[in-house]
């Protein structure tokens, strides 16, 4: 699966089939770790891995911060397949359609994010309400090409995605942790990367509302809703980002992993819970 231009529901099919043939673990949720927070799939029981480097039709993740393996577990007595190194668009990949053909339904979203809102933290948690796709909204969209009716219909709604009932989970979940102070909920604004923004770029995002920003997440979002998935989505706020020429920070990849090491228990926590909490069979929470 290196190019989606050339990727077809056979092609997904191969990588499920395969999967399926290595693993007894049949999942129902799938979790993506972002940058630096791989260890959410340290707590999977019954471990099957595989190197992406193994797994037919799977391309190699690029970035540091994601290790490239694929982790097939129990969590909480749910069987959970959790990719530890997600593809990002500017690496131009996406394998959500794999994890549909495995039978997930629900899909756990996490990434390190810079804040744009004022009142966020670093080392904040924000959870996600809805997101902006600019580069979707600019045409460039994983979802472009002929549309394949098994996954999903041509047209799909964007309202809603981010299920309500998973989000307030989450909070209660969060409260009962004692980490409500550093809970947020806002919108994520998915640019394509790799850069970071620069100062006016950072204002105008502000000035557009949103909260959190980041280089991942719309489009595994949007290709997991377009094929009936639940979604849930996290934001570990690394960063904030510059929005003044009087401010002399500036940010760096080895910042934002660092700030991810540091919270990346208190996520793997909360994870961990939610996925405990959370209704599989139904598909309700
Ligand atoms: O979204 P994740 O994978 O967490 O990574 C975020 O961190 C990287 C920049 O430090 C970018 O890739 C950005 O998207
Ligand atoms: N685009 C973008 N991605 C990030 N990932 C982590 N921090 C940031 C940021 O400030 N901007």
């Amino acid at each position: 699966i290196h190019s989606k231009d050339q990727i077809c529901h056979e092609d997904y099919q191969r990588t499920a089939d395969w999967l399926l043939s290595q693993t007894q673990h049949r999942p129902k949720v799938a979790i993506i770790c972002g940058s630096g927070l791989g260890m959410l799939a340290d707590a999977l029981k019954c471990q099957d891995l595989f190197k992406y480097s193994d797994i037919p039709g799977f391309p190699q993740s690029t970035v540091k911060g994601h290790a490239g393996r694929l982790v097939f577990g129990e969590l909480k007595g749910k069987t959970c397949v959790c990719m530890q190194g997600r593809f990002h668009m500017y690496e131009g990949h996406s394998l959500i359609r794999v994890f549909k053909l495995l039978g997930v339904e629900t899909l756990i979203v996490t990434n390190a994010a810079g804040s744009l809102a004022d009142s966020y933290s670093c080392g904040d948690i924000m959870i996600i309400r809805d997101h902006i796709n600019f580069p979707g909204l600019a045409g460039l969209n994983p979802l472009n090409g002929p549309n394949d009716d098994k996954f999903g219909p041509r047209f799909p709604p964007m309202s809603g995605v981010y299920d309500k009932n998973l989000r307030k989970m989450a909070f209660d979940i969060c409260k009962s942790m004692g980490v409500s102070q550093c809970v947020q909920e806002g919108v994520y604004c998915m640019v394509g990367g790799p850069n970071f923004e620069s100062i006016a770029e950072a204002r105008l995002l502000h000035r557009l509302g949103v909260d959190a920003v980041g280089m991942s997440t719309a489009p595994e979002v949007l290709v997991a809703s377009h094929c009936g998935m639940r979604v849930f989505g996290l934001s570990l706020i690394t960063n904030k980002v510059v929005k003044s020429y009087e401010d002399n920070a500036s940010v760096s990849h080895e910042a934002v992993l660092e700030v991810s090491k540091m919270r990346s228990e208190t996520l793997q926590v909360l994870v961990t819970e939610l996925i405990s909490r959370m209704d599989i069979n139904n598909n309700t929470a």
